[in-house]
C-alpha cells in the first residue's frame, strides 16, 4: 500500500481521566509550580477567553462549589472586577468553610471588592454571562443537594455559560451526566483534555471547547498513557493509500455485502452505495431475490446477487476481500445462513445490526482479531449483556469491555463515538445530530468496507471510517441542514473527503476549530 509522503500523519490530541489529571496537577506542583499559581493561570486563561467571546459583557454571575473549581471562579471574579465589570459572587459554602487554595482564591476576591452571596434558590442570576465554576474534577457521585439546585437554575436561565474546566455535574471520565448537569455555551478545560468532553451527553453541555495546558505538558509524562486519542481530518490524507495512474479495479479490493432479508432492502443497499462511493474496485451485494430489481435500477454499479438462502452463495464470500454483514440481515433462518457463511469464509468482516444481535444471541462466545463490530449502545448492551443505560453510563468502559470480550476492533456508536481497538481507545469530536437517523449505520459499514478493501488495517480502517462518516454528515449538515440528513445524502459528501485533491480539508477543520 502505498502512503502519501506530502501528508504526514497529525498527532492525535492525547485525552485522560480525572484521577490522571490529579497526578499531572500533583507532579508540576511537586516540581515547584504552586497550586495557586496554577489556579490563576486557569483562572486567567478563563477569564481570556470569556473577554474576547462575549466582548460585550457588563456583568458576571461566577458561581463558586466548594472545591479549587469554585476557587477558579474567585478568582476570574476578581480579574473581571478590577477590569470594571460588575461581579455577582454566588457561593455554595460559605468562604470561612473554604481550605487551602479555594480560601486564599476567595479571600483574595474579598480582598478584592468582590461581593458575595449565598447560594439561595430564590437567588436572581443578574450577569450577561455565568461562569459555572461550582464543580470540576472533583465530582463524587450523583450531584447532591444545593449544588443540583444551582445547576437547575443556571440552565433554566437561559443565560450564555462559561464553564470552567468541565460543566459542573458532567463526568470527566465517561461523559455521563450524575444527575443534572450544566448546559454550557462554553467550556474552557485546563492542563489535559478529557475523555468526558467528548463522547455521551457530553456534545449537548459542553458547547464550544477550548483546550489551554497551562504550559503542563501531559504527554512528556510517558508513564501517563492517555484514556484515549482525539480523531483529527487530517488522518484521512494521511492514511488513505495513494491510487497508482495505472491502476486496475482489482487492486481497490472487492467487497461483498450480505443482507437485506425478505422486507429489509434498503439497509445492505445503502451499505453497498457507501461501500462503491468510498473507492472499493468492486462491490457486490448478496440480498434477498425480491430486492435485485431495485437494487440494480438505484446502483447499477453493484454487483447484485439474488440469495433465497446462504445455499445460493456458492463462492462468492470466498472471491471477496471483505465481507460487510448485518444491514437489514433480520434474524430469522435468511439472517442465520448468511451470518454463518460470513464466518466461515476466512476474510476480514464487518458486523452490523441484526449481524450484532446475532452475535449476542444464536452466535454466541465468538471472538475474533479480524473483524469490526459497529454496535449503537442497545445491540453494545445486548452483547454485554446488560441494559444500554449501563452502556450509556460509561461508554468508554464498555467499548474496552466489548473489545476485549469479542476482540477485532470495535465501534460504539453514538454521540462521540469511540473506537477500541488494539491501539486503544480513540473517541470521534465530529458528527451531529442529523446522524440519528435510519441508514446511518448501515452507510458506516460500508464505508468501513470499502476502507479495509482498499487495504487499510482493521484499527486505521476503523478510526478513518467513523471518522469520514461524522465528517460527511457536518458536511451534509452545512450544506443543507440538520433535519432531514439522509443517509443517502453521506456517500457523495465522503467520496470528496476521500479525495484530498478535491477537499483541502479546510471546511472540516475550521468546523472542528474548537472542538
Ligand atoms: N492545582 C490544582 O489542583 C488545580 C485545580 N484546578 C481546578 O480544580 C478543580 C478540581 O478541584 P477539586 O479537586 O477541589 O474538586 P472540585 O472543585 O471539582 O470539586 C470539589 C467540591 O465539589 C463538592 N462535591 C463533590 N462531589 C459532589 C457531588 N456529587 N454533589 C455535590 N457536591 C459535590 C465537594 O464537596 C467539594 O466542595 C479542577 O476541575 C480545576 O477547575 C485548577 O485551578 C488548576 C490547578
Ligand atoms: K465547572
Amino acid at each position: 500500500m502505498t502512503r502519501p509522503a506530502d501528508h504526514p500523519a497529525p498527532t492525535l490530541r492525547p485525552l485522560y481521566r480525572a484521577e490522571q489529571v490529579r497526578e499531572l496537577d500533583r507532579r508540576t506542583i511537586a516540581r515547584g509550580i504552586e497550586g495557586f499559581a496554577l489556579m490563576q493561570r486557569a483562572a486567567a486563561a478563563a477569564w481570556q477567553d470569556l473577554r474576547s467571546r462575549w466582548p460585550h459583557a457588563r456583568a458576571l454571575s461566577v458561581l463558586c462549589g466548594g472545591g479549587n473549581n469554585g476557587g477558579d471562579g474567585h478568582v476570574l471574579a476578581a480579574l473581571a472586577a478590577a477590569e470594571g465589570l460588575a461581579v455577582q459572587r454566588v457561593l455554595l459554602k460559605p468562604v470561612e468553610a473554604l481550605t487551602g487554595d479555594a480560601r486564599r482564591a476567595a479571600d483574595m476576591a474579598t480582598a478584592a471588592g468582590v461581593s458575595a452571596e449565598p447560594w439561595r434558590a430564590d437567588v436572581r442570576l443578574e450577569g450577561d454571562v455565568v461562569v459555572d465554576a461550582l464543580l470540576g474534577t472533583g465530582l463524587g457521585g450523583e450531584v447532591r443537594g444545593e449544588a443540583r439546585e444551582a445547576i437547575e437554575a443556571v440552565n433554566e436561565s437561559g443565560l450564555p455559560v462559561l464553564a470552567i474546566d468541565i460543566p459542573s455535574g458532567l463526568h470527566a471520565d465517561t461523559g455521563a451526566t450524575l444527575g443534572a448537569a450544566i448546559r454550557a455555551t462554553r467550556t474552557v478545560t485546563f492542563i489535559a483534555d478529557k475523555l468526558g468532553l467528548y463522547t455521551g451527553a457530553a456534545p449537548a453541555h459542553v458547547g464550544e471547547l477550548v483546550f489551554c495546558a497551562l504550559g503542563v505538558d501531559a504527554e512528556a509524562e510517558g508513564d501517563l498513557a492517555p484514556a484515549a486519542r482525539r480523531l483529527e481530518a487530517g488522518l484521512i490524507a494521511a492514511w488513505l493509500p495513494t491510487r497508482p495512474r495505472d491502476a486496475h479495479k482489482g487492486d481497490h479490493g472487492h467487497a461483498l455485502v450480505l443482507g437485506g432479508a425478505p422486507g429489509f432492502g434498503g439497509a445492505a443497499l445503502l451499505a453497498a452505495e457507501a461501500c462503491a462511493r468510498l473507492g472499493a474496485g468492486k462491490v457486490s451485494l448478496a440480498t434477498a431475490p425480491e430486492h435485485v430489481t431495485a437494487s440494480l435500477v438505484r446502483r447499477p454499479e453493484v454487483m447484485v446477487h439474488g440469495v433465497r438462502g446462504a445455499g445460493d452463495l456458492d463462492a462468492l464470500p470466498e472471491r471477496a476481500d471483505v465481507l460487510v454483514v448485518g444491514p437489514g440481515l433480520g434474524q430469522g433462518s435468511w439472517g442465520q445462513g448468511m451470518l454463518q457463511a460470513a464466518l466461515a469464509a476466512s476474510r476480514p468482516l464487518v458486523v452490523d445490526a441484526d449481524g450484532l444481535n446475532l452475535l449476542a444471541s444464536r452466535f454466541r462466545g465468538r471472538q475474533r482479531d479480524d473483524w469490526i463490530l459497529t454496535p449503537h449502545p442497545g445491540e453494545a448492551a445486548r452483547l454485554l449483556g446488560c441494559s444500554a443505560g449501563e452502556v450509556e453510563a460509561d461508554r468508554p468502559g464498555a467499548a474496552l469491555a466489548l473489545q476485549r470480550r469479542y476482540g477485532g476492533v470495535v465501534v460504539l456508536k453514538g454521540a462521540g463515538t469511540l473506537v477500541a481497538g488494539p491501539a486503544g481507545l480513540a473517541v470521534c469530536p465530529h458528527g451531529n445530530p442529523g446522524m440519528a437517523s435510519g441508514g446511518m449505520g448501515d452507510a458506516l459499514s460500508g464505508i468501513l468496507g470499502a476502507l479495509l478493501a482498499q487495504g487499510l488495517e482493521l484499527e486505521a480502517a476503523a478510526r478513518l471510517g467513523v471518522l469520514v462518516h461524522a465528517l460527511a454528515a457536518d458536511r451534509a449538515a452545512r450544506e443543507g441542514g440538520e433535519r432531514g440528513l439522509l443517509a443517502g445524502d453521506l456517500a457523495s459528501c465522503a467520496r470528496i473527503l476521500v479525495n484530498p485533491t478535491v477537499s483541502d480539508g479546510k471546511g472540516e477543520d475550521d468546523a472542528a476549530a474548537t472542538r
